[in-house]
């Protein structure tokens, strides 16, 4: 099977949070492809990602970069694909920098932009499968079982209180 969603990070330090997104891709059976790909550090390969997406097979993009995260918004400059953007945590403005970079899109190149750091690297796989499965019935019954188990996980829980 192609790869469905193509994973883009800014740079190798990005790896350690959107390893957490590819391992809930993995979890949920879906191939992707990852990349280090910096609009800053490579505007050539980044703009050829972007434009040969489409043709790859890649049905969604998950873009993750820090501080002047311009990696996701130049991505949907270059792609009708949807892109979801991945705020890192970032040392001097804990994220907050990567955040407001990627979220403030301009007409015409929407990111849907999830939270910053871990929780939201592993909501954009969820997010993306989502997008899958709304064509994937296989998908789709994978993300129903992941939220029946979080349910009953929730659920039992109370028997923790004292
Ligand atoms: N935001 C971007 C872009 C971009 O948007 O093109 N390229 C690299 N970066 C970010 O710079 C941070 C520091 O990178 P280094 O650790 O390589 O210096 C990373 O979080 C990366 O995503």
């Amino acid at each position: 099977m192609a790869n469905a969603v193509g994973v883009a990070m800014g740079s190798i330090s990005d790896w350690p949070t959107m390893k957490l997104a590819c391992e809930q891709l993995e979890s949920l059976g879906i191939p992707y492809e990852k990349h280090v790909i910096s609009a800053h550090r490579m505007p050539d390969e980044l703009q050829e990602f972007g434009k040969t997406a489409r043709d790859k097979g890649l049905k969604v993009i998950i873009a993750g970069a820090g501080g002047a995260a311009h990696l996701p918004g130049m991505i949907a400059a270059n792609t009708t694909l949807p892109v979801i953007g991945c705020p890192m945590k970032t040392r001097t403005l804990n994220g907050v920098d990567s955040l407001l970079s990627i979220v403030q899109m301009p007409f015409g190149a929407p990111v849907a932009t999830v939270s910053i750091g871990e929780a939201g690297a592993k909501n954009a796989a969820l997010l993306a499968a989502q997008i899958i499965g709304v064509t994937d019935p296989a998908v789709a019954k994978k993300l129903a079982d992941l939220k029946e188990k979080q349910r009953v996980e929730a659920k039992n829980s109370e028997q923790q209180f004292d």
